[in-house]
């Protein structure tokens, strides 16, 4: 199955991914970060996966959510006649539950299907039985109680099923969650559960406020950035996936269940852009509670519920998205020295203020300690913010944010009214433009550099004109955009960085052109006053989009189709960002 041949399915506590084929084959519980009980993803069906599809191996499908909502309608043609398969999570009660619902269109078609639950990653089988009327699957902490319209037979660690539906019928299957040392969770409605789920969605997603020419792409990553948010929290992961292959066969394999605080400042403009409000105060109180602490304790990337402790281990006995190894669970990234994360976090509650999210303490004196932190660092080299496994350099872009850092927080005195050393902020804001002026470009290729001394390019370079620290018209700024294109460019896509130059990353391989990255050139070309070439860049990056509307975090050029993980918060809060921009632009 290709990376875009998957839909999400979620109720914003986890998330499953379901193949065109009609198998769920990824399902971690009862958390995003949870250890999956689905992982045919990253390996065969024996790692988990629940397949219930036409029996006739010719059968077409059609796929697409119902209106405004994350339940997957699958409308099979077959040679007997038409049936539907519903897909959805309900809003989570007691426990978690998946629902699949079989509607009869036409005709009569024979079904199959086949759960296969393998707790851990795949590595656990469980102990499976009958009980009262439900199959029982249990191993250590987990438990899961599938309620079947139909008899079910166990063989081989498999629960398999054949049957058939005509016209008119409606058949549904109910598997739920339950730490295995609690009573058997209460049988749920499944029709009553697809009406409540439809009206949360629904009525979710009134709230938008963007009306521009772009709404469809708009409101469907509106929903999949809700379906990436942790209900209790805010949190909003990276992705729901771990180890999809930045390219495939290769090793740039990472964990995405977590939240990045890089991606606050993106994610709460998208969500304030849209009219998302209370989503934009959760994510902003998230991030205050993250970063609460000592700034030099400030990690780059926390769990959804703010946790620290993220360590990477490998489970070798997953082959990989089509033997595209390791399979990481965790993210050592959790340890870098990202400098960027400074001017991030304080970008992100700066503009919180202007557009007045309300909250009774910004914590304020907090981010005087952060901002204090950076004062004493921003010297210092650092692994930037493409998370680079190699030595740590002086990367531009983190300087970049230093500078942003220094502006916000003088502009917080000057501007709304918070107490603190404006003068010293600015003084330190002009130091670092003219250090990164002087060492960050290179004047005989009139760019901007990765860092300082580098010979390679970096297209987070292009979020210059964006940030400020320069005008889009400067033409400091249009070379480095020329530059950017000309030598990042797979395609008309936008690489982050050229692996191979100065050594940068240590790992082996390459990977796809970054979809966020080419965002930022439809807005830097926006900015620029190139609203036709902007357009045309980024219909081009909408219409990669698969057929229910996702995009995961790249695109391989050669290949012709997506790669990483998916469906990735950063290319849909991009999508929103970018639809906002060329609305306002009047483009
Ligand atoms: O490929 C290199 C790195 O990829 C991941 O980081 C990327 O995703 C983050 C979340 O969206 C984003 O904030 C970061 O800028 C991206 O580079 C991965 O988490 C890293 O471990 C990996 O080195």
């Amino acid at each position: 199955m290709r990376i875009e041949d998957y839909a999400l399915i979620g109720d914003m506590h986890t998330a499953a991914l379901v193949g065109r084929d009609g198998s769920i084959d990824w399902l971690c519980l009862p958390r995003f970060d949870s250890a999956a009980c689905f992982a045919a993803l990253l390996d065969e069906p024996r790692a988990g996966r629940w397949l219930l599809a036409p029996a006739d191996r010719g059968a077409r499908a059609r796929r697409r959510y119902r209106e405004d909502t994350l339940i997957l309608e699958t409308t099979w043609e077959t040679s007997g006649g038409r049936v539907r398969v519903l897909d959805f999570m309900p809003p989570r009660g007691e426990a978690p539950d998946v629902i699949r619902v079989v509607e009869g269109l036409r005709g009569r078609v024979e079904l199959r299907t086949e759960l296969t639950l393998r707790f851990g990653y795949g590595d656990i089988v469980p102990w499976t039985r009958h009980d009262g009327g439900q199959l029982a699957a249990v191993a250590g902490p987990d438990s899961a109680w599938l309620d079947s319209p139909v008899p079910l037979v166990a063989e081989d660690g498999t629960t398999t099923a054949g049957f058939a539906v005509s016209g008119g019928d409606r058949l549904a299957f109910v598997l739920t969650w339950q730490q295995s040392w609690l009573p058997r969770p209460a049988r749920l409605d499944a029709f009553e559960a697809l009406d409540d789920t439809e009206r949360a969605w629904t009525e979710w997603m009134r709230g938008c406020a963007y009306r521009g020419q772009y709404a469809h792409a708009v409101r469907r990553s509106l929903l999949t950035l809700k379906a990436l948010t942790y209900a209790p929290t805010g949190g909003v992961l990276a992705a729901p996936t771990t180890s999809l292959p930045e390219l495939v066969g290769g090793t740039r394999n990472w964990d995405y269940r977590y939240s990045w605080l890089r991606d606050a400042t993106y994610t709460l403009r998208a969500l304030l852009t849209a009219g998302y409000e209370e989503e934009a105060t959760a994510w902003r109180d998230w991030l205050l509670r993250a970063v609460a602490g000592h700034p030099a304790d400030l990690q780059i990337m926390y769990t959804v519920d703010g946790t620290r402790r993220v360590p990477e281990w490998r489970a070798d006995w997953l082959r990989g998205y089509e033997d595209s190894r390791p399979v990481r669970i965790g993210n050592a990234a959790g340890d870098q020295v990202q400098l960027d994360v400074y001017g991030e976090v304080l970008d992100c509650l700066y503009q919180g203020r202007e557009e007045g999210l309300h909250h009774d303490d910004d914590a304020w004196e907090l981010q005087r300690g952060l901002m204090d932190h950076l004062e004493g660092h921003w010297r210092d080299p650092d692994h930037g913010l493409w998370e680079v496994r190699g030595p740590r350099r002086h990367f531009v872009h983190s300087k970049v944010l230093a500078w942003v850092a220094a502006d916000r927080m003088a502009g917080a005195v000057e501007r709304q009214g918070r107490s603190g050393p404006a003068g010293r902020w600015k003084a330190l804001r002009e130091e670092i433009h003219r250090e990164v002026c002087e060492r960050g470009f290179d004047p005989d290729r009139n760019t901007f550099t990765q860092f300082y001394g580098s010979r390679g390019l970096d297209a987070a370079l292009l979020l210059i004109p964006r940030l400020g620290f320069l005008p889009p018209s400067d033409e400091r700024v249009t070379g480095t955009v020329e530059a950017v294109r000309r030598e990042l460019s797979s395609d008309g896509l936008i690489m982050r960085y050229s692996p191979d130059l100065d050594d940068l990353d240590e790992l082996a391989g390459g990977e796809g052109a970054f979809l966020a990255c080419s965002f930022w050139l439809a807005d830097a070309l926006a900015l620029q006053g190139r609203p036709d070439k902007a357009r045309e860049l980024f219909e081009r990056l909408l219409d990669l989009r698969n057929d229910v509307g996702l995009l995961s975090e790249e695109y391989d050029t050669g290949h012709g189709r997506q790669v990483g993980n998916f469906p990735q918060a950063y290319s849909h809060v991009a999508i929103v960002n970018t639809a906002s921009d060329l609305g306002s632009a009047g483009t």
